[in-house]
């Protein structure tokens, strides 16, 4: 596959809206339901249709993974189809498995791949290679499987498999959905009760996901122990359709565009509800914002609503650690929102924001000191200084360091702003919000009018 985002850069000059942004949008499917429904139907022998599937370069990364591991996927009109053997009949993939931008890609199939009887190797682009593998691997070998890591910690990755795997019983050390799914996905086929023990709850689809595909999971809340989650492999998955709801995350930023420019009406339709992801919706509605969540239904197992945001006068909000997990991707376009508020805000238990596509507490600081906005880390706390009278905005560069939510958040800041705001590159949109521009155009964004220097 070509590696379109590492070989063209696109930069972007954004200026102040020209005026309210007013509409109606649906945003892409979820990312993380995307990339696991892939993965789940191509370990489930038979025939999965899904609907709603994010065509982003994360969850295609995905796709190629999962098709050189054996399993036929196709896309058919609004569909794609996944049609698998089974986990049983996947085979050693004959070359490198590129995750290219994704953390979630290539965890979870380490999960996949350390109980399959073969050898694989993985790598990714040079942010992904530069994110930590150990929060998988340590685990992961436990139960049999042995990996070669590039520093120990990094990728280019090789993943010899385990014949018969053992079912693990872990805690998690860091609040990670990702490694969370990594240990589930090797039980499926250990001998045994997995179980796994999160102090803090993070996003469950893959347990949601999990019991879709037909393998019983129990989830327990203890008091001491936080969620602990089991079930019993070897686990066979059915093929099952699946259908993905618009991303909570990828909403976020025309929320926060349509609360922050004066005059905005917005509706957003078909956007994922699951408890376990709306933090920021939580966040914002204490900053003020008219934030309306209608139309409330379930759709593929998971809940979805309509939101309806009209331009608010925002106030500084303190956002306590546990209430990271639930909109940890989303703090980059909450510290502008932030930043456009009366009075200051402290985001409170940032540390896994460094260990993102970039290091995301020093990039969201980058980002709006460059535009004029006041700014601090305290340990892993970030302490951002509200709007004064008459303090104009903008007029920075801002470098996304291969983040799409750092490009989209710096878009966000250049509709709010009051001088134009220059991103070295959007290219990295392309990863989970295809579209983003143009959708944001459609709302009377003006920013490709303007603002595209290179395509
Ligand atoms: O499981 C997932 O789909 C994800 C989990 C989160 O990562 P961590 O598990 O590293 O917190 C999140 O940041 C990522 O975008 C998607
Ligand atoms: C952190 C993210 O994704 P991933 O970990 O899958 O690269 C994200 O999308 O913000």
């Amino acid at each position: 596959m070509q590696r379109i985002a590492e070989t063209s850069i696109r930069p972007l000059v954004v200026n102040r809206a020209p005026g309210p942004l007013r509409g109606r949008l649906a945003v892409p499917g979820d990312k993380s339901i995307s990339h696991r429904a892939l993965m789940f139907a191509s370990l489930a022998a038979g025939t999965t249709r899904i609907r709603g599937l994010l065509e982003g370069e994360d969850v295609l990364r995905t796709a190629s993974a999962m098709r050189a591991l054996g399993a036929e996927i196709t896309r058919d009109g609004r569909d794609w189809v996944v049609t698998s053997p089974g986990a049983r009949g996947l085979h050693e993939p004959e070359d490198v498995l590129d995750m290219g931008n994704s953390g979630t890609a290539a965890r979870l199939l380490a999960g996949i791949l350390s109980s399959l009887p073969f050898t694989s190797f993985m790598t990714g682009d040079a942010s992904l290679r530069s994110r930590p593998m150990r929060r998988v691997t340590v685990p992961l070998a436990q139960n049999g499987a042995v990996f070669a890591t590039r520093s120990g910690e990094r990728l280019p990755m090789a993943v010899i498999g385990c014949v018969s795997a053992v079912p693990l019983n872990y805690r998690l050390p860091v609040a990670s959905a990702q490694v969370k799914s990594a240990v589930l996905l090797a039980g499926l086929n250990a001998h045994g009760e997995t179980r796994v023990e999160e102090p803090v709850a993070t996003r469950d689809h893959t347990e949601n996901m999990l019991r879709h595909f037909g393998v019983p999971v129990s989830v327990m809340e203890n008091a001491e122990k936080g969620r602990v989650i089991t079930l019993r492999g070897p686990a066979v998955l059915k093929a099952r359709d699946v259908v993905v709801p618009g991303d909570p995350s990828s909403a976020s930023f025309p929320i926060v565009a349509a609360l922050l420019v004066p005059g905005s009406d917005v509706m957003i339709e078909g956007v994922g509800l699951n408890a376990s992801r709306t933090g920021l919706f939580l966040t914002l509605r204490e900053m003020g914002a008219d934030l309306v969540i209608g139309n409330e239904r379930v759709e593929g197992g998971e809940p979805v609503g309509d939101l309806h945001i009209r331009a608010s006068v925002l106030k500084g909000v303190e956002v306590p650690p546990e209430r990271a997990p639930s909109m940890i991707d989303e703090y980059p376009v909450l510290a502008v929102a932030c930043a456009m508020a009366q009075g200051s805000s402290r985001l409170k238990g940032l540390e896994e924001l460094r260990v993102k596509e970039s290091d995301r507490l020093a990039a969201t600081v980058a980002l709006l000191e460059a535009n004029g906005v006041s700014v601090r880390v305290a340990g892993d706390d970030m302490i951002v200084a509200g709007r004064t009278d008459g303090q104009m905005l903008g007029g920075g560069t801002v470098e996304t360091r291969m983040d799409h939510r750092l490009a989209m958040s710096a878009i966000v800041f250049g509709l709010a702003g009051d001088r134009p705001v220059y991103v070295d590159d959007t290219a990295f949109i392309e990863t989970s919000f295809p579209g983003f521009v143009a959708l944001m155009d459609s709302l009377g964004a003006g920013i490709a009018d303007d603002g595209s220097t290179n395509g």
